[in-house]
């Protein structure tokens, strides 16, 4: 076992083994989803199973560092708390597509009772999302949960005013409206008459200190996806350290990376929300002979197990494969400089 410092920066593996059974995979989206058509990732075998490094490829390294450290999290030690359900509920996904194919994207996921949709998109106005949100509540039935992302794009007016618009909807709530703190904290205020709660997502999985918009009393609940959070110790952490409800997501990873959510989403005391993890609808392939994909609104808690044939055949092309495994080197290195101050 490798060597963890006080404040739980683990040297990493060095780059032979990290990189040993490494497979870099693009696997084709069923649709667009934040500008990309194709979700790239590395493969990683440790002692302790597959891990996946899919950081999205416009991240600088000192981000990408802290998705290599959940990686060899998952793949080189061995799980921490035990799990306390075996069975994860999860959303539908719905990125900002034309009306007539909403139908047909939620399809992918099966009997989900939540649906997330993604607003605020850039080239939208909030007309579009009105038609969206209502479109999926009609296909939805009354009784359908209806959250909204908006990624930050809102500023205050702007949220208070989509909001107040898309109220009639009934929303569970409405995840990272506005991208700051303090703007969260005031749109808290302004709006909490129509009791809709505030989620906070980037405001934690971004931030220098996750917690603080905890602290600053600016949400209701979090959005913690183990990935850009360094992996599940680190990610129960926070939550326990924020004491909000939490809600587990996936960072768009193949089933290796989901298999990683939903162990976290196993290890919270309590799940009240379904999470975000039934992302694996939105590839046209998976690298697992199981994909999670929801079955019943749900995924399973468990090993996954590989399939070498689909490393093979969703195989990035040689640049991209180069490119993945440089950025392992740079980012192995950072953590090796983490260890060693820490
Ligand atoms: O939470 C979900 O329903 C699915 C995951 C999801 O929405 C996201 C995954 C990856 C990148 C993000 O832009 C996005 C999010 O903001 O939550
Ligand atoms: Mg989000």
């Amino acid at each position: 076992m490798e060597a963890r410092g006080h404040n739980g920066t683990q040297e990493p593996p060095a780059l032979e083994a990290l990189l040993a059974n490494a497979h870099v995979v693009r696997i084709p989206l069923a649709t667009r989803f934040r500008g990309i058509e194709h979700r790239e990732a590395v493969l990683l075998r440790g002692p302790h199973g597959w891990a996946e490094f899919s950081p999205f490829v416009e991240y600088e390294d000192a981000e990408a560092a802290t998705w290599l450290a959940a990686a060899i999290d998952a793949g080189w030690n061995a799980p921490s708390a035990p799990a306390v359900r075996d069975s994860i509920p999860v959303n539908a996904t719905l990125p900002a597509v034309a009306l007539d194919r909403i139908e047909g994207v939620l399809a992918r996921f099966g009997e989900c009772r939540t649906v997330k949709i993604k607003v605020a998109e850039r080239g939208e106005t909030l007309a579009d999302d009105v038609k969206r949100v209502r479109e999926t509540r009609r296909l939805l039935g009354a009784e359908g949960r209806i959250r909204l992302d908006a990624n930050g794009a809102w500023n205050v007016d702007e949220a208070e005013h989509a909001i107040r618009a898309l109220e009639e909807f009934d929303l569970e709530y409405v995840e990272q409206p506005c991208a700051s703190v303090p703007e969260l904290a005031e749109l808290r205020a302004r709006i909490h008459r129509i009791d809709v709660p505030i989620a906070a997502d980037e405001s934690v999985r971004k931030a220098a200190d996750p917690i603080a918009v905890a602290r600053a009393e600016a949400v209701d609940l979090l959005v913690i996806k183990a990935a850009p959070l360094g992996g599940i110790d680190r990610a129960l952490a926070i939550v326990a350290e924020a004491g909000l409800p939490a809600v587990v997501s996936s960072a768009l990873d193949t089933s290796v990376g989901l298999a990683m959510g939903a162990a976290l989403a196993a290890r919270l005391p309590e799940l009240p929300y379904d999470c975000g993890l039934g992302t694996a609808a939105l590839l046209l392939g998976d690298v697992v002979a199981s994909p999670l994909v929801p079955v019943d609104g749900a995924i399973p808690v468990g090993p996954i197990t590989i399939d070498e044939d689909a490393l093979a055949r969703f195989a990035a092309p040689a640049d991209r494969e180069t490119w993945w495994r440089e950025r392992v080197a740079r980012c192995r290195e950072l953590l090796e400089v983490a260890a060693a101050a820490d």
